[in-house]
């Protein structure tokens, strides 16, 4: 596969420019769009490649979307860049891990319905993961067309998190998918989040299909444009790219306190009034988030859900660090037996 692009049409930017130092004048920036077990597929601006890991990096040290530097000359990955944005989530096992999930997405469209899919917990959840990975999280609630009062679903939406932005659409109506155009323009990754069945996958075949604007696009930055897909890095009509690796599927919430605290930042600043440093807003006395809730200003739902998603969090970590404990006991119990057994053959 050839393509002809530049590094920013990839998603190049000052601030990965800003780490480079003068000795890697030789490498080559490239983007990843695959990450295998032993090998990654990265996207230079003449060409795809399948790159082995050399012994310092390992496929968990990186995700798609990542920026790396390549000598090109032995195809040999030197380092990855640090990252703008970078979204994880638990890895399998007892250890307290993060995994990579994608690396350098813009923006999150947390994708919803103008229906019984709408709710406003789940969406707080997942803006409280975009905050914390360091993406921007738009709120898309789509069948718009089969709903009574759509407009009704966007000023929910716009409530759960300040300054928060929310689109109703019909996803099967390309002018109504225009309006992602501000997202998805050249450099800007997106990836797609939300429930099954919402439309992620209508959105997808939306704006990463065929279209008069890409082939406009085609026809004046020749060859390459439509060619530069991958199975995990989608190039999207306005020039962006949309990130969709099998882990998006999955990624769920951990370790995301800062990512909470910011969506309830309402609910905070009430907690940050409280008499006592430790008060779980249940009727400790000078309690201003239960003052706030009794006068009418905080909504007592939105509270429930905040402890909730906080109970969810922290409940993820000590689950994790218990395991770990009870993994570390077994292992002293094992050790122990060995030595006991081991001092019987000995003295035998
Ligand atoms: N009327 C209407 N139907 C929609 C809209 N968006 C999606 N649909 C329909 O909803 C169904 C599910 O849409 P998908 O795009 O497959 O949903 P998904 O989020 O990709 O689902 P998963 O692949 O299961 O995660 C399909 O029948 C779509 O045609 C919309 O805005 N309006
Ligand atoms: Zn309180």
């Amino acid at each position: 596969m050839t393509l002809e692009t530049t590094l920013e049409d990839l998603g190049w930017a000052e601030d990965f420019q800003s780490q480079l130092t003068e000795e890697d004048a030789g490498l080559t920036p490239m983007r990843i769009s695959e990450v295998h077990r032993s090998k990654i597929r990265a996207l230079s601006t003449t060409d795809a490649h399948l790159l082995v890991f050399p012994s310092h990096i390992t496929s968990g040290d990186v995700a798609v979307g990542d920026w790396i530097l390549v000598d090109g000359d032995i195809a040999r990955i030197v380092r990855v860049l640090d990252r703008r944005s970078c979204l994880t989530r638990r890895a399998a096992g007892p250890d307290l891990r993060k995994q990579l999930v994608a690396a350098n997405v813009d923006t999150l469209f947390i994708v919803t319905s103008c229906n019984a899919d709408f709710n406003e917990a789940r969406i707080e959840r997942f803006i409280s993961m975009a905050f914390e990975a360091g993406t921007t999280p738009v709120i898309i609630a789509t069948k718009a067309d089969n709903a009574e009062d759509a407009a009704d679903y966007v000023a929910r939406a716009e409530k759960l998190s300040l300054g928060q932005v929310a689109l109703a659409i019909n996803a099967h109506d390309p002018e109504d998918l225009k309006r992602l155009a501000p997202w998805c323009g050249p450099r800007q990754t997106i990836a797609l989040l939300g429930s099954s069945g919402v439309g992620k996958t209508t959105i997808t075949n939306g704006i990463a299909g065929t279209t008069q604007a890409t082939a406009e696009i085609r026809e004046d930055d020749a060859r390459g444009r439509h060619t530069t897909t991958s199975r995990a890095l989608h190039r999207i009509q306005g020039g962006g790219w949309l990130l969709d690796t099998p882990g998006m599927r999955e990624f769920g919430l951990f370790d995301a306190s800062e990512g909470i605290n910011t969506v309830f930042q309402d609910v905070m600043q009430y907690a940050d009034s409280c008499k006592f440093r430790d008060c779980a807003h249940e009727g400790e006395p000078g309690c201003a988030v239960q003052k706030a809730v009794k006068s009418g200003e905080l909504d007592p739902d939105r509270l429930k859900r905040w402890q909730k998603l906080q109970r969810e969090d922290s409940l993820q970590v000590e689950t994790v660090a218990q395991t770990r404990k009870r993994s570390r006991t077994m292992v002293k119990m094992h050790k122990t037996a060995k030595q006991l057994r081991n001092r019987k053959v000995d003295g035998d």
